[in-house]
This record gives structure tokens, C-alpha cells and sequence, in this order.
């Protein structure tokens, strides 16, 4: 396990210390998530009673080889608490989230739950969210229009940006798990989360976007020199 990989580990579980008997359960997606899936099947396995709701296939694939029992929003619609990874946070607990492709399914979820905790390793934790590029998920009829819907909103907003269609790791075009496709938006620094938040959701091609504004209700943040909770 690298440094970086065991720091995601301690984040996963000083969360899993927040789960407790009877609880509904968001699962989230990710390398920081599959620490906290595991440690979750361990403690299923010693008797913990929960019934999650996975945020990805991917997700719901290993809960499932951990034995962990699992529900659907359609059965289950209000969730408890959501613990989930994130690519960028802020000490306002503005995220940003969707590098690994899941940030609809992660955002339906999130907003099902009375509490979000962020998992992360100390370099997700930021003065100003953009750095990374914040994934978008757009629908694939009127794809092209959509492009210019999202540059024309940043540029109403003061921002440059640039957009790269994501690609799979075969070098086709990435398809999440509701059949659109993702485009990651550089904008370098995002000057005004919320209000890029609210532009991007106004625009009628995109499904969802990454900024995670008002989700999050707490942050476990795993360095080298311990962790520490943001919003706990
Ligand atoms: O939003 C996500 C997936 O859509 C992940 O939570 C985010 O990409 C962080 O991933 P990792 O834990 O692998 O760094």
C-alpha cells in the first residue's frame, strides 16, 4: 500500500466509527471508497446491522463480494448519512467531486441523506476549489451545443475554460453509469463556486455537474501528521 493509499484508509475508517446499528447508508465511489467498503463488510461480518445504497456498479459490485446487505432510493429514500470520497474540498466544505465518473448517482444520494462525510488525504484539501478539473456530465444528444452552453456560462461568469471530453482507458469515450458522457472543465481556479454551481445546472444538455455545494456536512482529512475532522 503506497503512503497516499494508506492515508485514504485511515480517512475511510475514522468515518466508519460514525456508522452505527440500523443505519441507512450512501456508499460512496472511489479508491478512498473501496477502503471504506471493506472496512464496512468487516464490520458487517462481526454484526453490524446496515442496509447501504451504493453511488456507483462499481460500488455495489464489491459491497456485494463483502457481503454488505443493499437497498435502492426507490425502496430506501432517505438515507441516514452518505461517507464518500471527494477530488477537491474547501474548509467550506464545498466539493469538488466525479473524477471517478459516478458524481450523478454520488449526488442523488448525498441529497438523500441528513449527513455527508468527506474521506480524503490531506492534498484533496484546498484554499480554492478548480484546480482539478471539474467533471460534467452531459447528455449526448445536442453534445456539441451543450460545449458552448458551458464555455458561454464560465465566460458570463469572468472565467476562461477548457473542456476535454473524458476518455475510457481503451481510448473510447467514457460512459457513466447512466449512459452520458463526461467532460472535465479546466478553469484553473473556480472564483465563485456556487454561482458556477447554479449556471452550469441552468444549462438544459447537462445532466449534473461536480460542485458539490451545501451536500457535505462534515470532512475527515487524513496527513501524515493524523487526521482531522472539518465541520465535525
Ligand atoms: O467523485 C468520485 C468518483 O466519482 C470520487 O469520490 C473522487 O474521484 C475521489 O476519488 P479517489 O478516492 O479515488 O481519490
Amino acid at each position: 500500500m503506497t503512503d497516499t493509499d494508506d492515508l485514504k484508509r485511515q480517512a475511510a475508517l475514522a468515518a466508519l466509527e460514525h456508522v452505527t446499528n440500523g443505519m441507512k447508508l450512501g456508499i460512496g465511489t472511489g479508491s478512498t471508497a473501496v477502503h471504506l467498503v471493506r472496512g464496512l463488510g468487516e464490520r458487517v461480518r462481526g454484526g453490524l446491522h446496515i442496509v447501504g445504497v451504493p453511488t456507483s456498479e462499481r460500488t455495489a459490485k464489491l459491497a456485494r463480494e463483502e457481503g454488505i446487505p443493499l437497498t435502492t432510493l426507490d425502496e430506501t429514500p432517505h438515507l441516514d448519512l452518505t461517507i464518500d470520497g471527494a477530488d477537491e474540498l474547501d474548509r467550506s466544505l464545498q466539493l469538488i467531486k466525479g473524477g471517478g465518473g459516478a458524481l450523478l448517482r454520488e449526488k442523488i444520494v448525498a441529497a438523500a441523506s441528513d449527513r455527508m462525510i468527506v474521506i480524503a488525504d490531506g492534498s484533496k484539501l484546498v484554499d480554492r476549489l478548480g484546480a482539478f478539473p471539474l467533471p460534467i456530465e452531459v447528455n449526448h444528444f445536442g453534445f456539441g451545443a451543450t460545449l458552448h452552453a458551458i464555455e458561454a456560462a464560465a465566460h458570463r461568469l469572468g472565467q476562461q475554460v477548457t473542456l476535454k471530453r473524458r476518455l475510457a482507458a481503451d481510448g473510447a469515450p467514457f460512459v457513466t453509469d447512466g449512459g452520458h458522457a463526461i467532460v472535465d472543465a479546466s478553469f484553473g481556479l473556480i472564483r465563485e463556486p456556487e454561482a458556477m454551481s447554479l449556471a452550469l445546472a441552468a444549462i438544459p444538455g447537462v445532466v449534473e455537474h461536480g460542485l458539490f455545494i451545501g451536500l457535505a456536512t462534515a470532512a475527515v482529512i487524513a496527513r501524515p501528521d493524523g487526521v482531522v475532522w472539518l465541520g465535525a
